[in-house]
């Protein structure tokens, strides 16, 4: 008898289970999406693009075979067209950031702490938002510009010390960026370029938080039920008070050093970093937590991304001898006239016209964020590329797919070719610029991109300065994996010295 009712009730559970997915499949609107079948019924399509870290390959794969609007979801569609970019992402847009982000905010004393980044609650957002635009306006970010140069010498010392050898610059760039962030941020460079080595198991925090949200971030539904559950997080707390958060480290960093700020004397104004500037807003101070909610977001947003981008551009140029060579003639000739200094200042960065196109097209080929940027359709709908998504519809744009456009930028998209920006007209640019994703865009777009423009453009002209490069691994190829931030390993490079007798200045090792 109790086997029969067992029997029935699994039955009931799966006819119904079928039911509601056919129900959803052939939903009003969205059954007239092309895309492959088994994504109209379960979330497990979606979960298969993301599976094996190849995501930018498997969108773009998706939308060369189904066209510019795909149903990659039950309630998932995944546009490609750049002509839509302002309706979702625009300044003003009503399209909103879906449940995928609520597994990037951190748990912060018992409760879910949401960053600039992680929160979808629009006047949150704005407070938030409002509290540090002056602090990351490119005239403050410049201000910031000797921490960068102490990183520099650092790195050019290490390489230095490194150069009988082959050497993976892959995690070297993502310690210098690193070491960058914190000392801009509060005056505390973490040392992992002198360790050479992760501290503190970071950087390897990070790569877990961001598994999760590659595989957990498919189905956010479970999160509440996961690391977002207050009950599940608090007990696991109690139970094992050693077991390691991944995101744990970077708050208890946070709150060290806003103690460290209070109790030490500054007040000469000594100080000129962001923690600095935080506590001393002219309108009283931003409050404790969403300080340290501004400091935890850097560390977990400002190393990855610039390293990345960093690395594209090291890897693109080592790949593409004929912009190699021009990068390092503008280089060499800026040096020879007298109009860089030895740490390259991102002014004088900016009239590099070579090495701007250079990090444009670096991170146009492989942006930072390599998985689609959600969001939900407002609740009266929207005409995406001619047809009608109802209101809570997730849709998103993915900067890969869109970066590839041939219509955008010319039908060798696919390759590494920095003068597209520098031969077009005036038109032509403007709207290249604006299908560049790879800051994001309008009102939830990257608010740290002055950091890492003023890294970049500081960082690749001292290190071409002072060591020509080559390639020297076996394979041909770097290794990537996208789990959200689309990371870059096996790069394995010979550094030469240049012009040894130049490069006063420079700390000697
Ligand atoms: C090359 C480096 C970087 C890249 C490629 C990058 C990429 C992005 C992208 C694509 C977004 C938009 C995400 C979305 O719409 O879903 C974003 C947002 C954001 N980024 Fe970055 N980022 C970089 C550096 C940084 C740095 C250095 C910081 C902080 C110091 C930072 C902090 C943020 C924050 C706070 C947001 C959320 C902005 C908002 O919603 O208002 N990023 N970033």
């Amino acid at each position: 008898m109790a086997h029969s009712t067992a029997a029935v009730l699994i039955l009931g559970l799966v006819c119904s289970t079928l039911l509601m997915s056919i129900r959803t499949a052939y939903r009003k609107h969205l059954r007239s999406i092309p895309g492959p079948c088994l994504a109209r019924f379960t979330g497990v399509y979606r979960l298969s693009l993301v599976w094996k870290g190849d995501a930018p390959e498997q969108y773009r794969n998706v939308h060369a075979k189904h066209g510019k609007i795909v149903r990659v979801g039950p309630n998932h569609v995944s546009v490609s067209d750049p002509s839509e970019i302002q309706t979702i992402y625009g300044v003003g847009s009503k399209f909103l950031k879906t449940e995928f982000y609520t597994l990037m905010g951190p748990f912060y004393k018992g409760d879910v702490m949401h960053t600039t980044f992680s929160t979808r609650d629009p006047a949150y957002h704005r407070n938030l938002r409002s509290q540090v635009a002056a602090v990351y306006s490119m005239s403050n970010v410049r201000k910031l510009e000797c921490y960068a140069d102490e990183c520099s010498a650092i790195f050019i010392d290490a390489m230095k010390a490194r150069c009988a050898d082959p050497i993976d610059i892959a995690p070297w760039l993502q310690w210098y960026a690193f070491d960058v962030i914190g000392g801009l941020t509060f005056q505390r460079r973490f040392g992992f370029m002198e360790k050479a080595g992760d501290i503190d198991n970071m950087i390897g925090g990070l790569d877990v938080a961001q598994s999760y949200a590659q595989f957990v971030g498919q189905f956010p539904k479970l999160h509440d039920y996961l690391f977002g559950s207050r009950v599940l997080m608090g007990t696991l707390k109690r139970v094992f008070p050693n077991l390691p958060d991944p995101l744990d480290r970077f708050m208890a960093i946070a709150e060290e050093e806003i103690v460290r700020y209070n109790t030490t004397v500054h007040q000469d104004g000594s100080r000129g970093d962001i923690l600095a500037q935080l506590q001393a807003t002219k309108d009283g101070q931003v409050p404790f937590r969403d300080v340290v909610n501004h400091i935890t977001n850097n560390l977990i947003a400002g190393s990855d991304t610039t390293a990345i981008s960093l690395r594209a551009c090291i890897y693109y140029l080592l790949k593409t001898p004929h912009a190699y060579h021009a990068l390092q003639g503008e280089i060499d000739a800026a040096f020879a006239s007298g109009r860089l200094s030895e740490f390259v200042t991102y002014e004088e960065s900016t009239k590099l016209p070579y090495l701007q196109a250079t990090i444009k097209e670096a991170m146009r080929l492989h942006p930072g964020v390599g998985f689609p940027l959600e969001r939900h359709v407002p609740p009266e709908g929207a005409v995406l590329c001619g047809k009608y998504l109802p209101g809570g519809t997730n849709v998103s744009m993915t900067a890969p797919v869109v970066h590839h456009d041939r219509t955008i930028f010319g039908d060798d998209a696919e390759s590494f070719r920095p003068e597209r920006w520098l031969e077009t007209d005036e038109v032509r640019l403007k709207q290249m610029d604006r299908c560049s994703l790879a800051f994001g865009h309008g009102a939830r777009s990257c608010s740290g991109k002055n950091i890492s423009l003023m890294e970049m453009g500081k960082f690749i002209p001292v290190l071409l300065r002072n060591f020509e490069l080559e390639w020297a691994s076996e394979k041909p190829e770097w290794t990537t994996y996208c789990a959200w931030f689309w990371k870059q390993s096996d790069m394995l490079v010979r550094l030469k010295l240049r012009r040894q007798g130049d490069t006063k200045g420079l700390p000697e090792s």
